[in-house]
């Protein structure tokens, strides 16, 4: 006997699907498992404009595989210059879903990324009168705050006082890795939701470190202590409404991510919901899958929920060391492990 689930197809609201033939070489991941996705404007040049963005989407889809049914939505990327009268234009018009806020230099291509939030104060305002989602790496980026530390001290630092001085508006705290971000957010209002990443469940950073430097368990924020890990997963399995699943899938050239500076980021797109199918079994709440993936986040975002449906199968699948060719092979996450469910359509 088989073992199946079926869930409403599920949505990722934190993708990276990166440009020219890396995007053709992943968006088919991410397109058969996910009906929706927020696609993250961190290009080079970052994505900043109503044109920018619709340029994107149209790329987007025309490196999707034939037959495809796949709504990328876009987030505009702020800088110190965002201008607010663009952005309401964008979301108006349907062109942008949400605004993604990078510290600058927190992360990858973030060097245009905002130098201080008070520069936003327009942009702020005219997003909490509209309604517009402001996404956010939630990291300091000051190099003598331990980078462990930097999640817990943004909220401190950044994210309470921005929630007490906009109090109406809608943020998800992209990515959460701490106790401290999982608190915040259940002690929140209903404004404020937080994305969980596959591997943030299931990888501490023991990982990192494990026999020798792993930079394929190596992405931003850093994976932290088991403390932080049970209380970031004890978050995605409690059924509330408030966390929702962002892969964060983020691809790097195998040479980028294997060297003496390797890029932040985990490819976990072509297993993503078999590794969270996978967390939500061994929690022994299979049933709140489908919450998670597939209702708080258009519920959060005021979208309708996706009608179709995927079915798992609980078999044992490996995870290939590798998934394509040449200059564009990647590592993905749980390579050479094996996975306990399949994704089967
Ligand atoms: N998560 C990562 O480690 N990397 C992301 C950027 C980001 O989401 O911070 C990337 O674009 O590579
Ligand atoms: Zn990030
Ligand atoms: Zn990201």
């Amino acid at each position: 006997m088989t073992d199946m689930i079926t869930i409403r197809r599920p949505d990722d609201w934190h993708v990276h699907l990166r440009d020219g033939d890396m995007l053709k070489a992943v968006a088919g991941y991410t397109a058969r498992q996910f009906a929706r996705a927020i696609v993250m404007p961190n290009l080079t040049p970052p994505v900043t404009t109503m044109e920018a963005a619709s340029a994107y989407r149209d790329r987007i889809l025309a490196a999707l595989p034939e037959g495809a049914d796949f709504t990328p939505l876009m987030t505009c990327y702020l800088t110190d210059g965002a201008d607010p009268a663009e952005i309401a234009r964008g979301h108006a018009e349907g062109v942008f879903t949400a605004c993604k806020l990078y510290p600058a230099h927190a992360t990858t291509n973030s060097a245009h990324g905002v130098t201080d939030i008070r520069k936003l104060t327009g942009v702020l305002e005219t997003m909490q009168r509209i309604g517009m989602p402001l996404l956010i790496h939630g990291e300091v980026t000051d190099r003598h705050v331990d980078i462990f530390d930097r999640e817990a001290v943004f909220i401190d630092t950044i994210l309470a006082p921005l929630v007490r001085d906009y109090p109406a508006l809608r943020i998800v705290l992209e990515h959460i890795t701490t106790a401290e971000a999982a608190a915040f957010v259940e002690e929140s209002g209903p404004q404020i939701a937080a994305t969980i990443t596959p591997q943030h469940l299931v990888i501490n950073r023991n990982a990192i470190f494990d026999g020798g430097i792993r930079p394929h368990a190596y992405c931003l924020p850093v994976a932290k202590r088991e403390k932080h890990r049970l209380a970031v997963r004890r978050a995605a399995v409690s059924g509330s409404p408030k966390f929702f699943l962002g892969t964060d899938s983020a691809p790097h050239a195998i040479d980028r991510k294997e060297t003496a500076c390797g890029c932040a980021g985990i490819f976990n797109a072509p297993y993503a919901i078999e590794s969270y199918a996978q967390v939500f079994e061994e929690d022994g709440v299979l049933d709140r899958l489908e919450g998670f993936a597939s209702e708080h986040g258009p519920r959060f975002y005021g979208l309708p929920l996706n009608e179709g449906t995927i079915t798992l199968e609980r078999v044992d699948t490996v995870v290939p060391d590798r998934i394509g060719d040449g200059a564009l092979a990647l590592v993905p996450f749980h390579a050479g492990e094996t996975v306990r469910w399949q994704f089967v359509d």
